[in-house]
């Protein structure tokens, strides 16, 4: 399964924290990461193989919206930051609009990814309270 990871610059490094529980369980699949061009960077940076793409604001989430068009992805995982403003949210909320148009899964925090990967994983044992 190809899955794309996705975070704007407040929330890299939760998605480096959030991969990293994962590591040893993703590692024993067949998964292969996507990502745009400075999050893969940094989750690159974090010991995991990822191709990346353009740089978000380039272009990379429009390049991921393409992959999810062509259901190339298995899930999309974005980590926005809703504190922020972007000058490509057009293609933020296009990239979201393809995956709810081709029924992808899509997580946009770490609680709901959390729940996919587990599921994904079969490492699943009830939600657990902050
Ligand atoms: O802007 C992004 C998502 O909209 C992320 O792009 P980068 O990973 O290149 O920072």
């Amino acid at each position: 399964m190809k899955i794309a990871l996705i975070a704007h610059d407040g929330k890299k490094a939760d998605m480096v924290h959030f991969l990293s529980g994962f590591k040893d369980e993703l590692g024993r699949r067949d998964i292969e990461l996507v990502a745009t061009g400075t999050t893969g960077s940094h989750i690159e940076k974090s010991g995991f193989r990822v191709n990346k793409m353009l740089s978000g604001p380039l272009g990379g989430d429009a390049q991921i919206a393409a992959m999810a068009a062509q259901k190339e992805l298995g899930m999309v995982i974005f980590f926005r930051d809703p504190l922020d403003k972007h000058p490509h949210e057009p293609d933020v909320q296009m990239l979201m609009r393809i995956c709810d148009v081709h029924n992808i899964p899509l997580a946009t925090n770490p609680a709901s990814a959390d729940l996919m990967f587990k599921a994904l994983t079969h490492t699943f044992d009830g939600i657990e309270d902050d």
